[in-house]
Protein backbone atom coordinates (compact mmCIF):
# COMPACT_ATOMS: atom_id res chain seq x y z
CA UNK A 1 0.00 0.00 0.00
CA UNK A 2 3.19 2.21 0.64
CA UNK A 3 3.65 4.95 -2.34
CA UNK A 4 7.55 5.46 -2.78
CA UNK A 5 8.70 7.98 -4.88
CA UNK A 6 6.50 10.15 -7.16
CA UNK A 7 7.84 11.18 -10.11
CA UNK A 8 5.86 13.82 -12.61
CA UNK A 9 5.11 12.56 -16.38
CA UNK A 10 3.59 14.98 -18.15
CA UNK A 11 0.37 16.14 -16.23
CA UNK A 12 -0.08 13.29 -14.77
CA UNK A 13 1.63 12.02 -11.09
CA UNK A 14 1.99 8.66 -11.20
CA UNK A 15 4.54 6.55 -8.56
CA UNK A 16 7.85 4.70 -9.76
CA UNK A 17 5.92 1.52 -8.81
CA UNK A 18 3.07 1.91 -11.08
CA UNK A 19 4.71 3.17 -13.85
CA UNK A 20 6.88 -0.29 -13.74
CA UNK A 21 3.37 -2.03 -13.53
CA UNK A 22 2.38 0.24 -16.20
CA UNK A 23 4.98 -0.58 -19.31
CA UNK A 24 4.42 -3.80 -18.52
CA UNK A 25 1.87 -3.92 -21.19
CA UNK A 26 4.30 -2.47 -23.96
CA UNK A 27 6.48 -6.00 -22.77
CA UNK A 28 3.19 -7.85 -23.27
CA UNK A 29 3.72 -6.71 -27.12
CA UNK A 30 -0.12 -5.14 -26.87
CA UNK A 31 -1.31 -2.60 -28.44
CA UNK A 32 -1.46 0.86 -26.68
CA UNK A 33 -2.89 4.30 -27.36
CA UNK A 34 -0.32 6.67 -26.13
CA UNK A 35 2.66 5.04 -24.85
CA UNK A 36 5.44 6.15 -22.11
CA UNK A 37 6.65 9.78 -22.99
CA UNK A 38 3.25 10.54 -24.84
CA UNK A 39 1.46 10.66 -21.73
CA UNK A 40 0.02 8.14 -19.23
CA UNK A 41 -0.28 4.34 -20.88
CA UNK A 42 -3.83 4.59 -22.17
CA UNK A 43 -5.77 1.54 -23.87
CA UNK A 44 -9.50 2.30 -25.07
CA UNK A 45 -8.78 5.40 -23.18
CA UNK A 46 -7.81 3.83 -19.96
CA UNK A 47 -5.05 3.72 -17.72
CA UNK A 48 -3.12 0.72 -18.00
CA UNK A 49 -1.99 -1.48 -14.91
CA UNK A 50 -0.58 -5.14 -15.02
CA UNK A 51 -0.39 -7.69 -12.27
CA UNK A 52 2.19 -6.88 -10.18
CA UNK A 53 4.24 -10.24 -9.55
CA UNK A 54 6.15 -8.73 -6.39
CA UNK A 55 2.41 -8.79 -4.42
CA UNK A 56 2.22 -11.15 -1.84
CA UNK A 57 -0.98 -13.15 -1.68
CA UNK A 58 -2.08 -12.22 -4.90
CA UNK A 59 -4.35 -13.65 -7.73
CA UNK A 60 -3.78 -12.06 -11.24
CA UNK A 61 -6.68 -10.26 -12.75
CA UNK A 62 -5.54 -11.25 -16.16
CA UNK A 63 -6.19 -14.59 -18.02
CA UNK A 64 -8.46 -17.05 -20.04
CA UNK A 65 -11.22 -17.18 -17.16
CA UNK A 66 -12.11 -14.21 -14.52
CA UNK A 67 -10.71 -14.94 -10.89
CA UNK A 68 -12.98 -16.14 -8.48
CA UNK A 69 -14.29 -19.31 -10.07
CA UNK A 70 -11.47 -21.22 -10.22
CA UNK A 71 -9.31 -19.40 -7.37
CA UNK A 72 -8.82 -21.41 -4.21
CA UNK A 73 -11.74 -20.53 -2.24
CA UNK A 74 -10.65 -17.38 0.15
CA UNK A 75 -11.79 -17.25 4.09
CA UNK A 76 -14.51 -14.21 3.32
CA UNK A 77 -17.13 -12.95 0.45
CA UNK A 78 -18.22 -9.89 -0.11
CA UNK A 79 -21.05 -10.35 -2.81
CA UNK A 80 -23.06 -7.35 -4.10
CA UNK A 81 -25.82 -7.21 -6.57
CA UNK A 82 -26.31 -3.71 -8.07
CA UNK A 83 -29.09 -1.95 -10.09
CA UNK A 84 -27.39 0.01 -13.21
CA UNK A 85 -28.28 4.09 -13.18
CA UNK A 86 -26.84 4.58 -16.98
CA UNK A 87 -29.27 5.24 -19.44
CA UNK A 88 -26.92 4.49 -23.03
CA UNK A 89 -24.81 1.57 -23.99
CA UNK A 90 -21.83 3.69 -24.16
CA UNK A 91 -22.09 4.67 -20.97
CA UNK A 92 -22.42 0.81 -19.69
CA UNK A 93 -19.24 -0.07 -21.94
CA UNK A 94 -17.54 3.44 -20.03
CA UNK A 95 -18.78 1.60 -17.12
CA UNK A 96 -16.97 -1.57 -17.41
CA UNK A 97 -13.82 0.35 -18.76
CA UNK A 98 -13.55 2.88 -16.23
CA UNK A 99 -13.50 -0.33 -13.29
CA UNK A 100 -10.66 -2.76 -15.25
CA UNK A 101 -7.59 -0.39 -13.97
CA UNK A 102 -9.29 -0.37 -10.50
CA UNK A 103 -9.88 -3.86 -10.09
CA UNK A 104 -6.44 -4.49 -11.46
CA UNK A 105 -5.14 -2.10 -8.75
CA UNK A 106 -7.74 -3.40 -6.02
CA UNK A 107 -6.11 -6.92 -6.57
CA UNK A 108 -2.54 -5.62 -6.68
CA UNK A 109 -3.29 -4.48 -3.27
CA UNK A 110 -3.11 -1.18 -4.10
CA UNK A 111 -4.95 1.83 -3.18
CA UNK A 112 -7.44 2.76 -6.49
CA UNK A 113 -6.14 6.14 -6.69
CA UNK A 114 -2.95 8.13 -6.14
CA UNK A 115 -3.22 9.75 -2.49
CA UNK A 116 -4.63 12.61 -2.56
CA UNK A 117 -2.32 16.21 -1.48
CA UNK A 118 -5.43 17.78 -1.48
CA UNK A 119 -6.68 18.12 2.39
CA UNK A 120 -9.63 19.88 0.83
CA UNK A 121 -10.60 16.78 -1.11
CA UNK A 122 -11.93 13.30 -0.11
CA UNK A 123 -9.13 10.55 -0.55
CA UNK A 124 -9.77 8.62 -3.61
CA UNK A 125 -9.47 5.50 -1.85
CA UNK A 126 -11.64 4.92 1.09
CA UNK A 127 -8.33 3.93 2.95
CA UNK A 128 -9.36 1.17 5.11
CA UNK A 129 -7.17 -1.37 3.58
CA UNK A 130 -4.11 0.60 3.98
CA UNK A 131 -1.32 -1.10 5.61
CA UNK A 132 -2.71 -4.44 4.29
CA UNK A 133 -1.90 -6.87 1.57
CA UNK A 134 -3.78 -8.34 -1.76
CA UNK A 135 -5.39 -11.25 0.94
CA UNK A 136 -5.81 -13.24 -2.71
CA UNK A 137 -8.37 -11.08 -3.56
CA UNK A 138 -10.76 -11.71 -6.20
CA UNK A 139 -13.15 -10.01 -8.31
CA UNK A 140 -15.35 -11.61 -10.31
CA UNK A 141 -18.03 -9.52 -12.52
CA UNK A 142 -20.87 -11.15 -14.32
CA UNK A 143 -24.31 -9.29 -15.73
CA UNK A 144 -28.12 -10.25 -14.83
CA UNK A 145 -31.10 -11.23 -16.87
CA UNK A 146 -32.53 -8.19 -16.39
CA UNK A 147 -30.02 -5.93 -17.94
CA UNK A 148 -30.77 -7.37 -21.50
CA UNK A 149 -34.24 -6.54 -20.92
CA UNK A 150 -33.46 -2.43 -20.64
CA UNK A 151 -34.24 -1.39 -23.99
CA UNK A 152 -32.15 1.47 -24.00
CA UNK A 153 -28.90 -0.75 -24.07
CA UNK A 154 -30.03 -2.57 -27.36
CA UNK A 155 -28.33 -5.60 -26.01
CA UNK A 156 -31.42 -7.96 -26.54
CA UNK A 157 -30.33 -9.71 -29.19
CA UNK A 158 -26.99 -10.59 -27.26
CA UNK A 159 -29.25 -12.34 -24.41
CA UNK A 160 -27.82 -16.04 -24.17
CA UNK A 161 -31.36 -18.02 -24.11
CA UNK A 162 -30.30 -19.56 -20.79
CA UNK A 163 -29.97 -16.59 -18.93
CA UNK A 164 -33.30 -16.05 -17.77
CA UNK A 165 -34.73 -15.99 -14.24
CA UNK A 166 -34.39 -19.41 -12.81
CA UNK A 167 -37.70 -21.37 -11.94
CA UNK A 168 -39.82 -21.02 -8.71
CA UNK A 169 -38.67 -24.21 -6.66
CA UNK A 170 -40.92 -25.92 -4.09
CA UNK A 171 -41.11 -24.55 -1.22
CA UNK A 172 -38.98 -21.13 -2.03
CA UNK A 173 -39.83 -18.16 0.10
CA UNK A 174 -37.97 -15.85 -2.04
CA UNK A 175 -37.73 -11.98 -0.33
CA UNK A 176 -37.06 -9.61 -3.40
CA UNK A 177 -34.73 -7.93 -0.95
CA UNK A 178 -32.21 -10.49 -1.66
CA UNK A 179 -33.20 -11.51 -5.27
CA UNK A 180 -32.01 -10.43 -9.09
CA UNK A 181 -29.49 -7.64 -9.82
CA UNK A 182 -28.34 -6.22 -13.42
CA UNK A 183 -24.75 -6.75 -12.21
CA UNK A 184 -22.59 -8.56 -9.66
CA UNK A 185 -19.56 -8.01 -8.10
CA UNK A 186 -18.40 -11.27 -6.33
CA UNK A 187 -15.59 -10.31 -4.27
CA UNK A 188 -13.61 -13.34 -2.12
CA UNK A 189 -10.59 -12.67 0.14
CA UNK A 190 -8.78 -13.74 3.02
CA UNK A 191 -9.47 -10.64 4.95
CA UNK A 192 -13.31 -9.92 5.12
CA UNK A 193 -12.25 -6.09 5.24
CA UNK A 194 -10.38 -6.33 1.95
CA UNK A 195 -13.54 -7.90 -0.10
CA UNK A 196 -15.71 -5.41 1.86
CA UNK A 197 -13.03 -2.70 0.65
CA UNK A 198 -13.17 -3.67 -2.92
CA UNK A 199 -16.69 -3.50 -3.60
CA UNK A 200 -17.32 -0.33 -1.39
CA UNK A 201 -14.39 1.46 -4.02
CA UNK A 202 -15.82 0.18 -6.75
CA UNK A 203 -19.44 1.14 -6.39
CA UNK A 204 -18.30 4.23 -4.77
CA UNK A 205 -16.21 4.92 -7.81
CA UNK A 206 -19.62 4.40 -10.40
CA UNK A 207 -21.31 6.66 -8.18
CA UNK A 208 -24.18 7.53 -9.81
CA UNK A 209 -23.80 4.89 -12.63
CA UNK A 210 -25.09 2.10 -10.50
CA UNK A 211 -26.63 1.54 -6.84
CA UNK A 212 -26.48 -1.54 -4.84
CA UNK A 213 -29.64 -3.52 -5.06
CA UNK A 214 -28.60 -6.52 -2.24
CA UNK A 215 -25.41 -7.15 -1.05
CA UNK A 216 -24.10 -10.43 1.41
CA UNK A 217 -20.99 -11.02 3.59
CA UNK A 218 -20.16 -14.28 4.51
CA UNK A 219 -16.86 -16.81 5.71
CA UNK A 220 -15.60 -19.93 5.47
CA UNK A 221 -13.15 -21.54 8.37
CA UNK A 222 -10.67 -23.60 7.03
CA UNK A 223 -8.88 -25.97 9.69
CA UNK A 224 -5.17 -26.87 8.59
CA UNK A 225 -3.85 -30.39 8.81
CA UNK A 226 -0.17 -31.30 8.39
CA UNK A 227 -0.01 -27.72 6.81
CA UNK A 228 -3.00 -28.65 4.43
CA UNK A 229 -6.08 -26.59 3.85
CA UNK A 230 -9.25 -29.05 4.93
CA UNK A 231 -12.35 -29.18 4.00
CA UNK A 232 -14.71 -25.93 5.92
CA UNK A 233 -17.16 -26.93 7.88
CA UNK A 234 -21.29 -24.82 7.06
CA UNK A 235 -23.15 -23.50 10.18
CA UNK A 236 -24.46 -27.21 10.51
CA UNK A 237 -20.88 -28.33 11.54
CA UNK A 238 -20.83 -30.97 8.12
CA UNK A 239 -17.85 -30.35 5.49
CA UNK A 240 -19.19 -28.68 3.28
CA UNK A 241 -17.21 -28.83 -0.47
CA UNK A 242 -15.86 -32.38 -0.61
CA UNK A 243 -17.22 -33.11 -3.81
CA UNK A 244 -16.47 -30.77 -6.30
CA UNK A 245 -15.02 -30.96 -9.61
CA UNK A 246 -10.87 -30.25 -9.56
CA UNK A 247 -10.30 -26.76 -9.90
CA UNK A 248 -7.08 -28.05 -11.33
CA UNK A 249 -8.37 -30.26 -13.62
CA UNK A 250 -8.80 -28.72 -17.24
CA UNK A 251 -10.88 -31.51 -18.53
CA UNK A 252 -13.30 -31.12 -15.41
CA UNK A 253 -13.38 -27.67 -15.54
CA UNK A 254 -14.31 -27.21 -19.67
CA UNK A 255 -17.12 -30.15 -19.08
CA UNK A 256 -18.59 -28.32 -16.05
CA UNK A 257 -17.90 -24.70 -15.60
CA UNK A 258 -16.47 -23.03 -18.75
CA UNK A 259 -18.35 -22.21 -21.73
CA UNK A 260 -17.40 -23.31 -24.42
CA UNK A 261 -17.08 -22.17 -28.16
CA UNK A 262 -20.66 -22.41 -29.89
CA UNK A 263 -22.24 -23.58 -26.21
CA UNK A 264 -24.04 -20.24 -25.55
CA UNK A 265 -23.52 -16.46 -27.21
CA UNK A 266 -20.29 -15.84 -28.60
CA UNK A 267 -19.15 -13.71 -25.78
CA UNK A 268 -19.54 -15.93 -22.94
CA UNK A 269 -16.97 -18.35 -24.40
CA UNK A 270 -14.28 -18.62 -21.06
CA UNK A 271 -16.90 -17.49 -19.19
CA UNK A 272 -19.52 -19.25 -16.43
CA UNK A 273 -22.79 -18.57 -15.06
CA UNK A 274 -23.01 -17.74 -11.62
CA UNK A 275 -26.02 -18.99 -9.43
CA UNK A 276 -26.47 -17.67 -5.94
CA UNK A 277 -28.95 -18.38 -3.65
CA UNK A 278 -29.58 -16.51 -0.12
CA UNK A 279 -29.95 -20.08 1.74
CA UNK A 280 -31.29 -19.83 5.58
CA UNK A 281 -30.24 -22.18 7.79
CA UNK A 282 -33.13 -23.21 11.01
CA UNK A 283 -29.92 -23.48 13.34
CA UNK A 284 -32.93 -23.39 16.70
CA UNK A 285 -34.31 -26.78 14.96
CA UNK A 286 -30.98 -28.17 13.98
CA UNK A 287 -29.48 -27.67 17.29
CA UNK A 288 -32.64 -30.20 18.51
CA UNK A 289 -31.94 -33.07 15.86
CA UNK A 290 -30.15 -36.08 16.98
CA UNK A 291 -26.54 -36.47 15.66
CA UNK A 292 -27.61 -40.12 13.70
CA UNK A 293 -30.67 -37.51 12.25
CA UNK A 294 -27.98 -34.83 10.84
CA UNK A 295 -25.88 -37.70 9.21
CA UNK A 296 -29.18 -39.27 7.83
CA UNK A 297 -30.14 -35.61 6.63
CA UNK A 298 -26.88 -35.26 4.65
CA UNK A 299 -25.58 -38.85 3.87
CA UNK A 300 -22.58 -38.23 5.31
CA UNK A 301 -21.05 -38.65 8.69
CA UNK A 302 -20.52 -35.47 10.96
CA UNK A 303 -17.10 -35.44 11.87
CA UNK A 304 -15.11 -37.24 9.58
CA UNK A 305 -17.25 -36.18 6.48
CA UNK A 306 -17.39 -39.84 4.90
CA UNK A 307 -19.80 -41.09 3.28
CA UNK A 308 -22.36 -43.29 5.55
CA UNK A 309 -20.76 -46.31 6.84
CA UNK A 310 -17.19 -45.59 5.35
CA UNK A 311 -14.18 -43.82 7.48
CA UNK A 312 -12.85 -41.20 5.32
CA UNK A 313 -14.04 -38.26 3.54
CA UNK A 314 -12.74 -38.78 0.11
CA UNK A 315 -13.89 -42.58 -0.43
CA UNK A 316 -16.46 -42.68 -3.23
CA UNK A 317 -19.78 -42.02 -2.63
CA UNK A 318 -21.59 -44.82 -3.68
CA UNK A 319 -25.20 -44.11 -3.35
CA UNK A 320 -26.60 -47.65 -5.13
CA UNK A 321 -24.97 -49.55 -1.50
CA UNK A 322 -27.64 -51.75 0.18
CA UNK A 323 -27.28 -53.71 3.49
CA UNK A 324 -28.46 -57.01 4.17
CA UNK A 325 -32.13 -56.39 4.79
CA UNK A 326 -32.16 -54.64 1.34
CA UNK A 327 -31.94 -51.05 2.34
CA UNK A 328 -29.57 -48.31 0.87
CA UNK A 329 -26.96 -47.19 3.36
CA UNK A 330 -27.50 -43.91 2.32
CA UNK A 331 -31.41 -42.58 2.84
CA UNK A 332 -33.03 -42.28 -0.44
CA UNK A 333 -33.63 -38.65 1.26
CA UNK A 334 -30.17 -37.48 2.15
CA UNK A 335 -29.10 -34.68 0.57
CA UNK A 336 -26.40 -36.20 -1.14
CA UNK A 337 -28.26 -39.33 -2.47
CA UNK A 338 -30.64 -36.54 -3.86
CA UNK A 339 -28.28 -34.13 -5.59
CA UNK A 340 -25.66 -37.54 -7.02
CA UNK A 341 -28.86 -38.94 -8.64
CA UNK A 342 -28.68 -36.59 -11.40
CA UNK A 343 -26.49 -36.60 -14.32
CA UNK A 344 -25.44 -32.76 -13.55
CA UNK A 345 -22.43 -31.56 -11.86
CA UNK A 346 -21.59 -27.42 -10.68
CA UNK A 347 -18.60 -26.10 -8.72
CA UNK A 348 -19.31 -24.94 -5.55
CA UNK A 349 -18.13 -21.90 -3.81
CA UNK A 350 -20.23 -21.20 -0.97
CA UNK A 351 -19.51 -19.31 2.05
CA UNK A 352 -21.68 -18.62 5.74
CA UNK A 353 -23.66 -15.97 6.85
CA UNK A 354 -24.55 -14.59 9.89
CA UNK A 355 -25.97 -11.31 9.40
CA UNK A 356 -28.40 -10.50 12.63
CA UNK A 357 -31.88 -11.58 13.63
CA UNK A 358 -35.16 -12.41 11.43
CA UNK A 359 -37.78 -9.84 12.80
CA UNK A 360 -40.86 -11.88 12.53
CA UNK A 361 -39.40 -14.83 14.61
CA UNK A 362 -36.36 -13.43 16.09
CA UNK A 363 -34.02 -16.28 14.76
CA UNK A 364 -30.90 -16.56 13.46
CA UNK A 365 -30.55 -14.82 10.21
CA UNK A 366 -27.60 -16.89 9.38
CA UNK A 367 -27.24 -19.76 6.96
CA UNK A 368 -25.23 -20.42 3.97
CA UNK A 369 -24.56 -18.04 0.46
CA UNK A 370 -24.72 -20.73 -2.19
CA UNK A 371 -23.06 -19.84 -4.74
CA UNK A 372 -22.39 -22.88 -7.64
CA UNK A 373 -20.45 -22.06 -11.01
CA UNK A 374 -21.50 -23.83 -14.23
CA UNK A 375 -21.49 -23.89 -18.12
CA UNK A 376 -24.93 -23.85 -17.92
CA UNK A 377 -27.77 -23.09 -15.35
CA UNK A 378 -29.70 -25.93 -16.19
CA UNK A 379 -27.29 -28.06 -14.11
CA UNK A 380 -27.72 -26.39 -11.23
CA UNK A 381 -31.72 -26.32 -12.08
CA UNK A 382 -31.38 -30.41 -12.42
CA UNK A 383 -29.64 -30.84 -9.48
CA UNK A 384 -32.33 -28.26 -7.41
CA UNK A 385 -35.36 -30.04 -8.96
CA UNK A 386 -33.77 -33.51 -7.91
CA UNK A 387 -33.12 -31.93 -4.28
CA UNK A 388 -37.07 -31.16 -4.72
CA UNK A 389 -39.51 -31.57 -2.27
CA UNK A 390 -37.85 -35.01 -1.06
CA UNK A 391 -34.49 -33.17 0.58
CA UNK A 392 -34.61 -33.88 4.12
CA UNK A 393 -33.16 -30.94 4.77
CA UNK A 394 -35.92 -29.14 3.98
CA UNK A 395 -36.91 -29.39 7.10
CA UNK A 396 -33.92 -26.94 8.50
CA UNK A 397 -33.38 -24.52 5.91
CA UNK A 398 -35.72 -22.11 3.72
CA UNK A 399 -34.42 -20.26 0.38
CA UNK A 400 -34.48 -15.99 0.57
CA UNK A 401 -32.83 -15.23 -1.96
CA UNK A 402 -31.85 -16.28 -5.87
CA UNK A 403 -30.00 -14.68 -8.32
CA UNK A 404 -28.35 -15.97 -12.18
CA UNK A 405 -25.24 -13.64 -13.23
CA UNK A 406 -23.67 -14.63 -16.52
CA UNK A 407 -20.06 -13.91 -15.75
CA UNK A 408 -18.11 -12.65 -18.53
CA UNK A 409 -14.79 -14.71 -19.81
CA UNK A 410 -11.71 -13.67 -18.61
CA UNK A 411 -9.78 -10.37 -19.33
CA UNK A 412 -6.79 -10.30 -21.74
CA UNK A 413 -3.92 -7.25 -21.28
CA UNK A 414 -5.08 -4.19 -23.41
CA UNK A 415 -8.96 -5.18 -23.17
CA UNK A 416 -11.51 -4.47 -20.28
CA UNK A 417 -14.00 -6.27 -18.55
CA UNK A 418 -16.66 -7.64 -20.40
CA UNK A 419 -15.36 -6.24 -24.01
CA UNK A 420 -16.98 -9.14 -25.89
CA UNK A 421 -20.37 -7.96 -25.44
CA UNK A 422 -20.15 -5.11 -26.62
CA UNK A 423 -18.35 -5.74 -30.03
CA UNK A 424 -20.61 -5.14 -32.52
CA UNK A 425 -20.67 -8.71 -33.97
C1 LIG B 1 -28.94 -27.26 -6.27
C2 LIG B 1 -27.77 -27.40 -5.76
C3 LIG B 1 -27.48 -27.44 -4.31
C4 LIG B 1 -27.98 -26.65 -3.29
C5 LIG B 1 -28.95 -25.50 -3.39
C6 LIG B 1 -27.35 -27.08 -2.09
C7 LIG B 1 -27.57 -26.55 -0.82
C8 LIG B 1 -26.91 -26.92 0.32
N1 LIG B 1 -25.97 -27.90 0.48
C9 LIG B 1 -25.55 -27.97 1.78
C10 LIG B 1 -24.61 -28.86 2.32
C11 LIG B 1 -23.99 -29.90 1.64
N2 LIG B 1 -24.08 -30.19 0.31
C12 LIG B 1 -23.33 -31.31 0.02
C13 LIG B 1 -23.18 -31.89 -1.20
C14 LIG B 1 -23.73 -31.42 -2.40
N3 LIG B 1 -24.65 -30.41 -2.55
C15 LIG B 1 -24.94 -30.24 -3.87
C16 LIG B 1 -25.83 -29.31 -4.42
C17 LIG B 1 -26.56 -28.37 -3.72
N4 LIG B 1 -26.52 -28.10 -2.39
C18 LIG B 1 -24.15 -31.17 -4.59
C19 LIG B 1 -24.13 -31.29 -6.10
C20 LIG B 1 -23.41 -31.90 -3.69
C21 LIG B 1 -22.41 -33.01 -4.01
C22 LIG B 1 -23.12 -34.31 -4.18
C23 LIG B 1 -22.15 -35.40 -4.54
O1 LIG B 1 -21.90 -35.59 -5.74
O2 LIG B 1 -21.65 -36.11 -3.64
C24 LIG B 1 -22.73 -31.76 1.23
C25 LIG B 1 -21.84 -32.99 1.38
C26 LIG B 1 -20.37 -32.70 1.31
C27 LIG B 1 -19.93 -32.16 -0.01
O3 LIG B 1 -19.76 -32.90 -0.98
O4 LIG B 1 -19.74 -30.96 -0.07
C28 LIG B 1 -23.10 -30.88 2.23
C29 LIG B 1 -22.70 -30.93 3.68
C30 LIG B 1 -26.26 -26.97 2.49
C31 LIG B 1 -26.10 -26.70 3.97
C32 LIG B 1 -27.09 -26.34 1.60
C33 LIG B 1 -28.06 -25.24 1.80
C34 LIG B 1 -28.22 -24.56 2.83
FE1 LIG C 1 -25.46 -29.27 -1.00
Amino acid sequence: MTETKEEKIYDKKISRRQMLKMTGLGAAGVAIGATGFGGVIKTFGMDFFDDDSTTTNKVNFYGQHQSGIATDVQTNIYFASLNVLVTSKQELQELFKMWTPLAVRLMNGDMIGDPTTNGMMPPKDTGEVKGLDAANLSITFGVGPSLFEKKEFGLASKKPNELKDLPHFPKDQLDAAYTGGDICIQACADDPQVAFHAVRNLVRAASGKVSLKWSQAGFNAFPVSKGKKQTPRNLFAFKDGTENPTTSNKKDMNDVVWVQSGESKGWMTGGSYLVARRIQLHLETWDRTSLKEQENTFGRHRDSGAPIGKKDEFEAMDIDRKDDNGNYVVPETSHVFLAKSVDARILRRSYSYSSGVMDATGSYDAGLLFVSFQKNPDQFIKIQNSLGRLDKMNEYITHRGSALFACFPGIQKGSYIGEALFKTL
